[in-house]
């Protein structure tokens, strides 16, 4: 099988893909619409010649006339009517299907493991996954109806004009095959820019929002200049393939669009002289031209409608990526072990990024009543430790949560007996209230104001305050405080917080001190990660790494 044949399959296994989610829509549209089109063109051109048929015949009554032309025009508006709706049938499969595609990207950044998604999480995602799902379904949809439609038209309207006249028929058949040809040429071309420009494209747009998002730290290190000019670059790299394609629209109109076009006149005098010669009637000469037109720009547009497949199928590559990523683990409900067991228990556990060990040979244990703080050089690895029980790293070895290994339970079920407060809290649009409601949907308003006082933020911040876009008008203590809060909603048995206290005055630090003791003696396993000597003074234990 020849290599283009192969990645045709793999193009269509792709599209299969999307098109199961709703097949009868979808075919339908896409077989409907070209053969509606090629049946109202020949009820059409059928129509005419009966019609000046009978004008020739002289003793036809102006009744009969105004029949028949009623009939045309009933059989025409009914395939018409037809074309529209299998139009509108493919336009209704694209925007479900690039709904379902939004849809299922959204599902999978959300219960796909972190340890993928982070790589797809990279500021632009939402733009570019949008943009992706539009082409993705467009794909499915207008690519192919565009790439068949010519072949179905072309081939139906080729047969009429043999049917008519043989050697035009073949006249035409020779110059569709060269335009064809000719367009072979401009679609590898076409193809090759597209790809440098997606390539361009992604390098300035990567460059800009970096630029835009660490413009405070350029501003600080006086690198505008610099920077700017780095985006210059890559600006005029990007408008250099961008002329090089408006050159390649105006090479294809002066050379094929202008071949084609002309060849399409040409069979205006060719008809004419059949007709002169009596091989043809005027009708036909009529419908012969028409035709003739409509095949040329089909043809061309076929070419086009390749290129696009070809390049939508890059988008297409990416939301199946993500597509294809497994849910999280889903297991078994949480089901409790042996009583003496200890509540959590690291063996020989060894977390990697990819190929790359942050931590080796890890056993530690953890039970219930206690306070254990890590304190340690930065980069050795107390966050990863604990993302590998949160799921959010990878790891060798065991984590067994009284007695059982976690990979047995359900993430979800885990992560409701393990609260974390992360060293940078995530805060989201909407009042401290909605903000702390994430850890428990049902709790009241006295619930959180206790849960915001443990947390020493009640002095600082009203339930009611509006907190803007990723916390932007909180300090980052009073961030780190807020998660605190929201994190004493949940009711879990180990309560995990990095660096609860470094951006905290003495004050503050004492309140939470003395929250972190109070859950202690209720039986919670707190951990925490910690430089701060006099949060370490109230651990039980102290793990330096
Ligand atoms: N997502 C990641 N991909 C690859 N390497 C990572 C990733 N996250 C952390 N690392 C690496 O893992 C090592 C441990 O990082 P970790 O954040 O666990 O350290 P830490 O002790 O918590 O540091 P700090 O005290 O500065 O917060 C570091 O060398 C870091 O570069």
């Amino acid at each position: 099988m020849d290599i283009r044949e192969v990645m045709y399959m793999k193009a269509t296994k792709k599209m299969i893909r999307i098109i199961k989610q709703r097949p009868i829509l979808w075919i339908i549209g896409i077989l409907g619409y070209p053969v509606t089109t090629l049946v109202a063109r020949l009820i059409y051109a059928y129509g005419y010649e009966k019609y000046v048929e009978k004008l020739e015949d002289t003793s036809i009554t102006l009744m009969n006339i105004v029949l028949l032309l009623v009939l045309i025009f009933v059989s025409l508006i009914i395939a018409n009517l037809l074309e529209y709706i299998t139009a509108f049938l493919i336009k209704l499969f694209r925007l479900s299907a690039r709904a379902n595609i939004q849809q299922e990207i959204y599902s999978k950044m959300q219960n796909g493991p972190i340890t993928e998604t982070s790589k797809y999480d990279n500021g632009e995602a939402l733009t570019r996954y949008n943009t992706d799902s539009e082409l993705a379904a467009a794909m499915v949809t207008d690519d192919v109806v565009l790439s068949i439609y010519p072949i179905i038209v072309g081939l139906g309207y080729i047969t009429s004009i043999m049917l008519v006249n043989i050697y035009i028929g073949i006249m035409v058949l020779i110059i569709g095959i060269l335009i064809i040809f000719f367009n072979k040429y401009f679609i590898k071309y076409h193809k090759k820019l597209n790809r440098m420009h997606l390539d361009a494209e992604a390098k300035f747009m990567n460059l800009y929002q970096n630029t835009v998002r660490g413009k405070m730290s350029i501003r600080l290190i006086n690198a505008e200049k610099k920077i700017s000019s780095k985006l210059q670059d890559k600006a005029k790299d990007l408008k250099s393939v961008e002329d090089k394609m408006g050159k390649l629209e105006s090479y294809k109109i002066i050379t094929l669009d202008l071949f084609s076009y002309t060849c399409s006149t040409l069979m205006i005098p060719i008809a004419c002289l059949f007709s002169a010669r009596g091989y043809m009637t005027i009708p036909e000469v009529i419908l012969v031209t028409q035709l003739c037109r409509d095949i040329v720009v089909h043809i061309s547009g076929f070419g086009r409608a390749v290129s696009n497949l070809k390049s939508h199928e890059i988008s297409l590559d990416r939301v199946l990526d993500i597509m294809d990523i497994d849910d999280e683990n889903n297991g078994i409900s949480l089901s409790y072990g042996e009583e003496n067991e200890p509540l959590l228990k690291y063996e020989n556990v060894r977390v990697l990024y990819g190929d790359k060990c942050v931590l080796d040979n890890i056993s530690l244990e953890f039970s219930e009543g206690e306070i254990v703080m890590f304190s340690g050089q930065s980069g050795c690895g107390k966050s990863s430790l604990i993302k590998a029980l949160l799921g959010f790293a990878e790891y060798n070895g065991k984590i067994l949560y009284k007695g059982i290994d976690i990979r047995n339970f359900s993430i979800q079920e885990l992560r409701k007996e393990v609260s974390y407060v992360p060293e940078k809290a995530d805060m989201f649009e909407g009042t401290v209230l909605d903000n702390i409601l994430y850890g428990d949907f049902d709790a009241t308003r006295e619930q959180i104001m206790d849960a915001l006082s443990k947390a020493a933020i009640h002095k600082e911040l009203d339930m009611d305050y509006e907190v803007g876009s990723e916390g932007i008008n909180l300090s980052g203590g009073q961030k780190q405080r807020v998660a605190i809060a929201r994190s004493l909603m949940k009711q879990a048995s180990v309560i995990i917080l990095d660096e609860p206290t470094a951006a905290l005055d003495s004050e503050s630090e004492k309140i939470i001190l003395e929250t972190l003791k109070e859950l202690k003696n209720q039986g919670k396993c707190i951990i925490a990660i910690t430089h701060r000597e006099s949060t370490l003074a109230i651990a039980d234990r102290v793990i330096y790494m």
